[in-house]
């Protein structure tokens, strides 16, 4: 198997797993895995597709700059710049971009602060932080129409080989050194994210 196929594979089980869960609502959401370095080539989800179907077209081989490497009548994700940035920021493996109730919610009740803090909740483990007094900011960013100037703003989030940014009223972007890592944080986001959500219900009755 080649490394090609060998991503290919690891990015379409990814993309059914997170289909079970109902994560890409209307064809929204995008993931990406890297295939090499140096000249930078990563697999991302083909633009509006049913991402719930799994088809030989799902994903194409794009480079540094988001263009398509072969020759396809396929179209990136439109969101494919913000995959970009992480790759040309860090070492990280696979970038997964998904939309849910739960973080557009938290993003719209947050947004003003520009970030939400996790502390004292187990899940936060999942991202390293495993100090009884850590605390967890995932940052909030303003929804660009624009998609460069999304990216612009994204990218000032990316520090670590790791990482989540939420989007707002949009969905959010995780990061990791594979697809086992960046799916991790995707689900640790997502478990975050419906806590805070039910806590805010319960506090507001
Ligand atoms: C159809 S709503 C979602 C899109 O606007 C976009 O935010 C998204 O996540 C999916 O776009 P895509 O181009 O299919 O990768
Ligand atoms: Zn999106």
């Amino acid at each position: 198997m080649t490394a090609l196929q060998a991503r290919w594979q690891e990015l379409a089980d990814i993309k059914d797993e997170l289909a079970l869960r109902d994560w890409f609502m209307g064809t929204s959401g995008n993931l990406a895995i890297k295939v090499q370095d140096a000249p930078l080539e990563f697999l991302v989800t083909a633009s509006g597709k049913d991402k719930r179907k799994r088809t030989s077209e799902d994903f194409l081989l794009v480079d540094a700059s988001g263009k398509a490497v072969d020759d396809t009548p396929l179209k990136p994700s439109a969101e494919t710049l913000l995959h970009c940035e992480v790759y040309s920021k860090t070492n990280a493996g696979c970038s997964l971009h998904i939309h849910t109730v739960a973080n557009n919610v938290i993003s719209e009740i947050y947004g003003d602060q520009g970030k939400i803090d996790f502390k004292g909740l187990e899940l936060i483990k999942a991202f390293g932080l495993w100090d009884e007094d850590a605390v967890l900011t995932i940052p909030i960013i303003p929804n660009h129409a624009h998609i460069p100037d999304l990216a612009e703003e994204f990218q000032k989030h990316i520090q670590a080989d790791s990482g989540a940014v939420l989007i707002r009223n949009h969905g959010i972007t995780v990061w990791g050194k594979d697809g086992f890592e960046a799916k991790k944080l995707l689900e640790a986001s997502e478990f975050l994210f419906q806590y805070q959500m039910a806590l805010y219900q319960i506090h507001s009755q």
